[in-house]
């Protein structure tokens, strides 16, 4: 065999198509003073909120995936009108995930796939995916994003108010490193088998500063310094079967959180594991939530709800029905509504 003549890399590559620059995307599509001020008040109050300076529980709410931006604006207007009543108790910012780990292989998430059918535009999901933002941040809401492709916040971490690095990734040194460096607060879910210790071990990873290989605003790859990020902490989501969200188990997590020597101010996903994927059960995780914040002490400082327009979530198909999740089931529009008017009535 003559070694000489084999090719050795990309093997197994199709294709690499250019994408614009960070920078060139901006400039096409920049931040206005307003969604600029709703950035900052967001990342100020969600400060506030872990520091306990503000009583107020933060709510991270909004549909499980962005996959219909029309839709998207349709539910951030009535969430920007509902936020207005309840800002009193409940600090809103809302969810608009572009980006979906999958457990095994399944839809990437809106810029990885915005079509929905595996033609991967990922020019278009980057570019819509900001517009849709900046249409958020206009109406005065704050934003929340999982960042999964440590390329992605070069394009759009300068619009979020909030940031989650999810269960499948939190033990991986890469998303601590991305996180140490992130302007925004950044919660770290446990792990899918419903352990904390890896969460623990990211938020005191991603507290510290690193050094890392990435882009910068021109797309060229280069050295990243970050100073640590001390607006981590700890989200508690359930899993490995079961819930972690009744006060023993937040009493746990605190002890544990005090131990590492972090704050023990701490979310919790209504979601996912905590509410066994069943929509509708997210509302008795949520109550139980506020019962447990009647004592002054109690560690849970906010919590995450997934809210639609529609109950429930469907397949993709070429049939969408509008509003309705096409990942994790989602809690109806009627029911969040009435959910969050009874903590003000
Ligand atoms: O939040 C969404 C899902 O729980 C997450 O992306 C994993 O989904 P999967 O287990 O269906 O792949
Ligand atoms: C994937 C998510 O959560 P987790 O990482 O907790 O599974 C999510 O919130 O979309």
């Amino acid at each position: 065999m003559n070694f000489e003549l084999q090719k050795t890399e990309n093997l197994r590559v199709e294709s690499i198509t250019r994408l614009k620059t960070p920078q060139d995307l901006k400039t096409r599509f920049p931040a206005s003073e307003t969604a600029l001020e709703t950035v900052l008040r967001g990342r100020s109050e969600v400060r506030n909120v872990l520091d306990r300076s503000d009583k107020r529980m933060l709510l991270i709410i909004g549909p499980c995936s962005i996959h219909d931006p029309e839709a998207a604006l349709d539910y951030a207007k009535r969430l920007a009108a509902l936020r207005d009543e309840v800002q009193d108790k409940i600090l809103i910012v809302m969810r608009v995930y572009f980006e979906k780990p999958r457990t095994t292989v399944g839809w990437k998430g809106f810029i990885n796939d915005p079509h929905l059918d595996d033609s991967c535009d990922m020019k278009y999901g980057l570019r819509t995916a900001r517009k849709l933002m900046l249409d958020i941040l206009e109406l005065g809401l704050p934003i929340a994003a999982e960042f999964l492709d440590p390329i992605v916040p070069q394009y759009m971490a300068d619009l979020v108010s909030w940031a989650a690095i999810g269960a499948r990734t939190v033990e991986s040194q890469t998303h601590r490193e991305m996180a140490s460096g992130l302007s925004m607060p950044v919660g770290l879910k446990n792990t899918t088998d419903g352990g904390i210790q890896r969460a623990i071990d990211a938020i005191l990873a991603c507290r510290a500063p690193h050094s890392f290989l990435g882009i910068d605003q021109a797309g060229h790859s280069s050295i990243i310094k970050t100073t640590g990020n001390p607006y981590t902490h700890l989200v508690l989501r359930g899993g490995g079967g079961t819930t972690n969200y009744h006060a023993d188990e937040v009493a746990a997590a605190a002890e544990k959180l005090r131990a590492a020597g972090l704050s023990d101010a701490m979310m919790v996903d209504c979601s996912h594991a905590n509410s066994g994927k069943v929509p509708a059960r997210q509302a008795d995780v949520w109550k139980e939530l506020l019962e447990q914040r009647q004592n002054p002490d109690c560690p849970v400082v906010g919590a995450m709800i997934e809210s639609f327009i529609e109950e429930g979530n469907q397949p993709i198909s070429d049939n969408l029905k509008y509003g309705l999740s096409i990942t994790d089931g989602c809690m109806s529009w009627e029911m969040t509504e009435s959910l969050l008017r009874s903590v003000v009535e």
